[in-house]
């Protein structure tokens, strides 16, 4: 059977006066790929920080591989890529390579000389996200869309099991989109590594995703891909507080 590698159960927060999460439940299993869907402020990103530790609830759980967050240890485990815009500085003199072992310093230890082990399995990183001929390029060179697929590396080479990301296709040009989805969609069936994915592009991601949650304040529906699909557009307009009109696709999976 499946293990619960994230579980919040009746999550509430309130940021001062404004109460952004009620009764907020959500369970993702090893190797499910979900997309954390939602309009603007619905809350979907003080989620994403609950469950990395960063924010606190007010009430409820979060369980993390089994174990309470407060108790949760095992942070390598997690890897986390954010957007885009907030992730580096362009202007940062650092290598593709050097960015992708920035990645193992938890592992290491800060200010400790990296290890030709080290080295080859940043390699790999960047094997996997098919970025292995940039390796010695600055990262500011790099495309938007590629430089994503670096901070991916980045997250992924300290092995993790889950993969959190928060809209990482933001300022990726729509033709990149599409292969950094593809990408994904990859990592989790090849490696099996969960994804949990914050997105605004429903309809590209929740072709691809195993699994869908839909947040506003509280989660409006949780199941897999194929029962979001049989939802009413109607029945998404509600959750989402204004219409939604979903493309559908005729295959359902991004061409690989
Ligand atoms: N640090 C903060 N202090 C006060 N209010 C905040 C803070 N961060 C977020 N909020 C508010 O909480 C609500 C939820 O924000 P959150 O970023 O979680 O939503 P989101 O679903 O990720 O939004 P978006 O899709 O626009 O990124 C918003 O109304 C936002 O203004």
């Amino acid at each position: 059977m499946k293990k619960t590698i994230i579980e919040c159960q009746n999550v509430s927060f309130t940021y001062e006066h404004s109460t952004v999460l009620e009764h907020t439940s959500l369970e993702v299993k090893e190797g499910e790929f979900w997309a954390l869907i939602g309009p603007n402020g619905s809350g979907k990103s003080t989620l994403l920080k609950i469950i990395l530790g960063l924010l606190k609830p007010d009430t409820g759980t979060v369980k993390l591989f089994g174990q309470n967050i407060e108790s949760f240890k095992q942070r390598e485990r997690i890897g986390f890529v954010s957007q885009k815009s907030n992730a580096f500085n362009l202007g940062f003199p650092a290598t593709v390579l050097e960015v992708v072992k920035s990645g193992l310093t938890r592992k290491v230890g800060l200010f400790k000389p990296f290890s030709k082990q080290d080295e080859e399995t940043a390699m790999n990183a960047l094997r996997i996200v098919k970025m292995e001929q940039f390796a010695r390029k600055n990262i500011g060179e790099l495309s938007g869309g590629q430089q994503q697929r670096v901070f991916i590396a980045r997250a992924l080479v300290g092995k993790p099991d889950l993969l959190i990301m928060d809209e990482p296709t933001v300022g990726i040009d729509q033709q990149n989109v599409t292969s950094f989805y593809t990408m994904l969609k990859g990592l989790n069936r090849e490696h099996g590594i969960a994804i949990l994915l914050v997105t605004h592009e429903i309809d590209l991601v929740t072709d691809l995703a195993s699994h869908v949650a839909c947040l506003n304040r509280t989660i409006h529906f949780h199941g897999v891909q194929s029962e979001y699909k049989k939802m009413d557009d109607a029945d998404i307009s509600s959750w989402y507080g204004h219409p939604v009109r979903r493309i559908h696709h005729s295959s359902t999976e991004v061409e690989e």
